[in-house]
């Protein structure tokens, strides 16, 4: 269908490459297309916003040689609590092959995802021309929050394929349950992510509660988190100049998030270095900054310990895949279909007596609930400024959300 944002590939002239990088970056931004000067109009590569002096990360990390899945379960996932791993890409291909000479030589000419157009279609670039638009001065170096790739099909498609050969699964992310809705069926679930300075995901909750793990291979991230149950209304505002992208998020709310009177829980930093493995729990809120050119690589997953709230959230937002992926667990894991059957007739004994759920969960599900339920896995990646806002609520109906997890 809109094959015509694929055609960059096919272009001799640097002229022509021109138009047609413009064309991409319209496609995927058309909130900036007025003038050729939106795209850097706040001047944030002239700023210090990659500047991290005094910012101070107390996230743990651990060595995988010094923790066993059960215990990752015991100390970090059953409590949702974010940890750094290291050491899991020591072995990976992808540590030694993914240098850019290599995915230029051997991706070059496949086109990689760098956004959606304002009809959700794919806008997509070769690498090759990627490459050059993270370094032209007059493109990736002065945007103010530069095109990103984030290729949820890097996997499947034909050109890009063996790259997953390239890095493996952590043991401890190993369980996939959404692996029985069918890998066809099944929620996006695996990024190839890359991007340069001032590039980055603006403040979200992954999709359907999901916990993720994101492996940096090249170059600094800079996250911000925030923990369960911090209303939407306070980490993401309703006015203007507060945007969902990373830049504009982490030169407003973050900074307001660090005043003594910020009404909600702490920000919680964390700096991610190459080799490192970041896990994010299900729930927590978090902003990301590149703070020079990265590659890494990130999969959702849902496993027993996180297995209930995604259930509620899947049978909310996606209920036929819902009754798919019962249906496969009912074979595969009676045990866990027995828990999903259980949370139903009680979700609907609530629902039934006009009971609100609140009674039975913290405020924080609810908050989790109204981002998360009300969004597709396929949106984990979101268009900064677009339904995201459609969707922003105030405090006050937030908590009277009615789905909790
Ligand atoms: O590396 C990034 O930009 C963050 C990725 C992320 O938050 C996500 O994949 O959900
Ligand atoms: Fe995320």
């Amino acid at each position: 269908m809109r094959e015509d944002m694929d055609s960059a590939a096919n272009c001799y002239g640097n002229d022509e490459r021109e138009r047609k990088l413009r064309k991409v970056k319209r496609a995927a931004r058309s909130e900036l297309s007025n003038s050729k000067g939106d795209w850097y109009k706040h001047g944030y590569a002239q700023s210090d916003i990659c500047n991290t002096t005094g910012v101070e990360d107390h996230i743990p990390r651990i060595h995988w040689k010094d923790l066993s899945p059960e215990e990752f379960v015991e100390r970090f996932e059953r409590p949702r609590i974010p940890v750094v791993i290291t050491g899991l890409a020591d072995n990976w291909p992808a540590s030694e092959n993914w240098t850019p000479d290599l995915l230029k030589q051997l991706y070059g000419e496949h086109k990689f995802k760098v956004g959606s157009d304002d009809e959700g279609y794919a806008v997509r670039l070769p690498m090759s021309w990627y490459f050059d638009y993270m370094s032209d001065p007059l493109h990736g170096g002065r945007d103010d929050s530069p095109l990103y790739i984030f290729d949820g099909t890097f996997a499947d498609r034909e050109g890009s394929k063996p790259m997953r050969k390239d890095y493996e699964v952590p043991l401890y992310f190993q369980e996939d349950l959404f692996r029985y809705v069918g890998e066809k069926r099944r929620p996006p679930y695996r990024w190839f992510v890359m991007g340069p300075a001032r590039s980055g995901s603006g403040l979200h909750i992954d999709p359907l509660a999901t916990s993720a793990w994101n492996t940096l291979l090249a170059g600094h991230k800079r996250w911000a988190l925030f923990p369960p149950g911090t209303p939407r209304c306070h980490v993401l505002p309703r006015e203007q100049g507060v945007e969902r992208e990373a830049v504009s998020w982490f030169s407003t709310v973050y900074l307001r998030a660090k005043e003594a009177d910020w009404p909600t829980a702490q920000v919680v930093d964390l700096l991610q270095a190459p080799g490192e493995t970041v896990f994010i729990p299900g729930g927590w809120w978090h902003a990301v900054l590149n703070l020079d050119n990265t590659l890494a690589v990130t999969q959702n997953y849902v496993s027993e310990a996180n297995f209930e709230r995604v259930w509620k959230h899947t049978r909310k937002g996606r209920p036929k895949m819902s009754q798919r992926w019962l249906g496969a667990l009912e074979q595969e894991r009676p045990d866990l279909a027995a828990k999903a059957h259980d949370l139903t007739i009680r979700e609907d004994l609530e629902c039934d007596t006009g009971s609100s759920s609140d009674s039975s969960s913290s405020s924080s599900d609810s908050s989790d609930s109204s981002d998360s339920s009300s969004s597709s896995i396929s949106n984990k990646r979101q268009r900064p400024g677009s339904d995201a806002k459609a969707r922003m609520q105030e405090c006050t109906s937030e908590r009277k959300e009615p789905f909790s997890a």
